[in-house]
């Protein structure tokens, strides 16, 4: 591993703690990974992993098809999507996915609909390439299942379809989001987050 890959993996690992520090990643759930631009080798945490502990050595590497290179113990269940996110999206870097309330319980009303669509608010400038509030975010929404072959199919066809996307939801599962780094992932996460919340509240504010 070269010294970015290294200086990435150390970054992810701080992520994988700030998010398991707001509860974003209860129970073992979560997965984190970076790719090396040289090779298109995958780092990802291990599967079963408690995201709050993670260090580098939690991770394994695989190649770009998702086959396990080096590494102690299994790679994430959800490896496959990872694979599939990086194929699509050849500049990004790292990918973080979370199961919040937020992103689960909005993924879950908005299955039928197959999409979140957000716009209005100030936070969606955290965007990458997003210049004002009117910006309409639209965040696929896609079934979930434990078929993962048959969730990366569908990944893969939802960012072919929604080729500007900052992130996808699993309905009643959670949130995948990337970045060319990982703090540009960290910030499309949080950002993600923040508008699920709000735009979950308004949902509920507007019932009463
Ligand atoms: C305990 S959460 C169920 C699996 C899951 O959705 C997840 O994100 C964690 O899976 P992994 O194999 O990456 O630990
Ligand atoms: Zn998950």
């Amino acid at each position: 591993m070269n010294v970015r890959v290294a200086e990435q993996v150390d970054a992810l690992c701080q992520l994988a703690h700030w998010a398991a520090a707001r509860g974003w990643v209860p129970a073992t759930s979560g997965n984190f990974s970076v790719r090396d631009p040289a090779n298109g080798h995958i780092y990802i945490s291990c599967s079963g992993l408690d995201k709050g502990r993670m260090t580098p050595a939690d991770l394994l590497e695989l190649d770009a098809q998702g086959r396990v290179i080096s590494g102690l113990g299994k790679p994430s269940a959800e490896s496959g999507l990872h694979v599939v996110a990086y194929r699509m999206r050849p500049k990004m870097r790292a990918i973080a996915h979370v199961h919040t309330i937020w992103n689960t319980l909005l993924s879950a009303r908005s299955v039928d609909a197959g999409h979140v669509e957000i716009a209005g608010y100030e936070l969606l400038k955290a965007l990458s390439g997003v210049d004002s509030h009117a910006h309409a975010e639209r965040v696929p929404v896609i079934a979930n299942s434990q078929d993962y072959s048959m969730l990366a199919r569908e990944l893969e066809e939802a960012l072919e379809r929604n080729p500007e996307t900052h992130g996808v939801l699993l309905s009643a599962h959670g949130l995948y989001t990337w970045g060319t780094s990982v703090a540009e992932a960290r910030r499309h996460l949080e950002a993600l987050e923040f508008l699920f919340e709000v735009e979950c509240r308004r949902m509920q504010g507007s019932r009463e």
